[in-house]
C-alpha cells in the first residue's frame, strides 16, 4: 500500500451499508456501551425496558420475552447485552440462520440455565419447526424431545429453568402472530436524531482515545443516516485520515476531507446511491423503471440495489416504489442539481402531492410491512 493511503479492508464492504461483517463486529464491541444509562437516544423504548428489567429485579423472576424491532445497526444486540448485564445474568447467542433444525433448537434451550437470556438474531428467519418448539418453550418453560421415528415416535416433554427470550428483527411484519404474540415486551427502535449520534460519536472518540472537535462529530453525524454503526465506522475512517495526513485531531477538515476520499457526500449517500440516482434520473428520464433494468444500468445485482441503496434513499424521499417501478423525485432531481422537466413523475407528483417525501416513505413502510409513519 502507497504511504499515506488509507486501507479499507477492515470495512469489508460499504461503508455507509447498515450491515456488519466479522471484522467490524470485533471493532464495534469496544464501541458498545455495556449500561441502560450508557446507550444514547432511543429514549422511549429505554424508559419502557427500564422499567420491565426493574420490576422482574425487584420480584427476582425473569422477564417476560423482550423483541427488539428495526433496521440494522440502531443497537439490538447491545440492547440484549445489556438487558443480560443489567439482570446480572449471562447472555446465550443463536440466529433463526444458525438454526436448521428444530433439533438444534432444543439443544440450545435445553441447555440454558435459570434465569439466562437467549439471543435469537433474526428470529423472523427461523425455519416453521423450529418456531413451533419456540412458542411452547417460551409459553410453558417446556421442550418435548422427541424419540424414535415414525408411528413408534413420542415425545418427552422436558422442562425448563425460567429463561427470557430476547428477539431481535429488522422485519417485524414478518414474524408470524403467534411467535409475536409470546413476547411481552417490543421496543422499536428507529433512525437516531442527528444530535443523539452526535453524542454517540463524542462517547466513541473518548472509548478510542481521539480529539475530537463538536464541528466534526457534527458533520460526521449527519452522514451517519441515522445508524450509530455507519457513525462508529465513519468516526474510525475520519481518525485514519487525521492519523496519517492530519495532525491526529478529528476537525472539520479532517472529517470533510476523509469523507470525500471515501464519497460519502453531505446527507451520507455512497457512490452506489449517485449511481442509481443518476441512472433513474438521467438515462431514464425519473422513471418508472424495473428494478432489473436499474440494476444493470449500475453495474449491480438487482438485491443490491434493492436491500443496500434503496432503503436509505426511499427512507430520504429520493426515490419512490410504485406498482410499474422506480421513480426518482423532485428531491433527488434537486439533489444531483438538475430540475426535473416537465412530464416527469417528479414534476406531476410535485404538482399534484407537495408531500412527495412523506409519500415515498409511506409506500417504502407499507412494502417493508411496517405502519407507515404518521
Ligand atoms: N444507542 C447507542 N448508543 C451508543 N452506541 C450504539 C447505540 N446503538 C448502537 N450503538 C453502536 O452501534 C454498533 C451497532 O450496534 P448493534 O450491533 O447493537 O446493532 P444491531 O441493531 O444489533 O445490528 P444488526 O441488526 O446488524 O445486528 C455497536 O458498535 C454499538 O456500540
Amino acid at each position: 500500500m502507497a504511504e499515506g493511503a488509507i486501507d479499507p479492508a477492515e470495512l469489508g464492504g460499504r461503508l455507509v451499508g447498515s450491515g456488519a461483517d466479522e471484522v467490524e463486529r470485533a471493532a464495534e464491541a469496544a464501541l458498545r456501551p455495556k449500561k441502560l444509562e450508557e446507550f444514547v437516544g432511543q429514549q422511549v423504548v429505554r424508559d419502557q425496558l427500564s422499567l420491565v428489567l426493574h420490576a422482574s429485579i425487584a420480584r427476582d423472576a425473569a422477564p417476560d420475552h423482550v423483541l427488539l424491532s428495526g433496521p440494522p445497526g440502531l443497537g439490538k444486540t447491545t440492547l440484549a447485552m445489556i438487558i443480560a448485564a443489567e439482570l446480572g445474568t449471562s447472555l446465550r447467542v443463536t440466529s433463526g440462520p444458525a438454526i436448521q433444525h428444530a433439533g438444534d433448537l432444543a439443544a440450545v434451550l435445553s441447555s440454558l440455565e435459570e434465569g439466562e437470556v437467549l439471543f435469537i438474531d433474526e428470529i423472523h428467519r427461523l425455519a416453521r419447526p423450529a418456531e413451533e418448539l419456540l412458542y411452547v418453550a417460551m409459553e410453558d418453560f417446556r421442550v418435548d424431545v422427541v424419540v424414535g421415528k415414525g408411528a413408534g415416535a413420542s415425545a418427552i416433554p422436558l422442562a425448563l429453568p425460567p429463561f427470557t427470550v430476547v428477539g431481535a428483527t429488522t422485519r417485524s411484519g414478518l414474524l408470524p402472530a403467534p411467535l409475536r404474540d409470546r413476547f411481552g415486551f417490543t421496543g422499536h427502535l428507529d433512525f437516531y436524531a442527528a444530535a443523539d449520534l452526535e453524542r454517540v460519536i463524542l462517547r466513541s472518540a473518548g472509548l478510542l482515545g481521539v480529539e475530537v472537535r463538536h464541528e466534526a462529530a457534527h458533520e460526521i453525524a449527519g452522514r451517519s443516516r441515522g445508524t450509530p454503526r455507519i457513525a462508529n465506522r465513519l468516526l474510525r475512517r475520519v481518525r485514519d485520515w487525521a492519523q496519517v495526513r492530519g495532525d491526529g485531531v478529528l476537525d472539520l477538515h479532517a472529517a470533510r476531507s476523509a469523507l470525500q476520499v471515501y464519497e460519502v457526500d453531505p446527507i451520507g449517500l455512497d457512490r452506489l446511491d449517485r449511481a442509481v440516482l443518476d441512472a433513474l434520473c438521467r438515462r431514464f428520464g425519473g422513471g418508472p423503471v424495473g428494478l432489473t433494468t436499474l440494476a444493470m444500468m449500475v453495474g449491480e445485482e438487482p438485491e443490491t440495489v434493492e436491500t443496500v441503496a434503496e432503503p436509505y434513499l426511499v427512507r430520504e424521499g429520493l426515490v419512490a416504489r410504485t406498482p410499474r417501478g422506480r421513480v426518482a423525485t423532485a428531491e433527488a432531481w434537486d439533489h444531483l442539481g438538475l430540475e426535473a422537466p416537465p412530464g416527469t413523475w417528479a414534476a406531476g407528483a410535485a404538482a399534484v402531492e407537495p408531500g412527495t417525501s412523506q409519500a415515498a416513505r409511506t409506500l417504502f413502510d407499507e412494502a417493508e410491512g411496517r405502519d407507515p409513519r404518521p
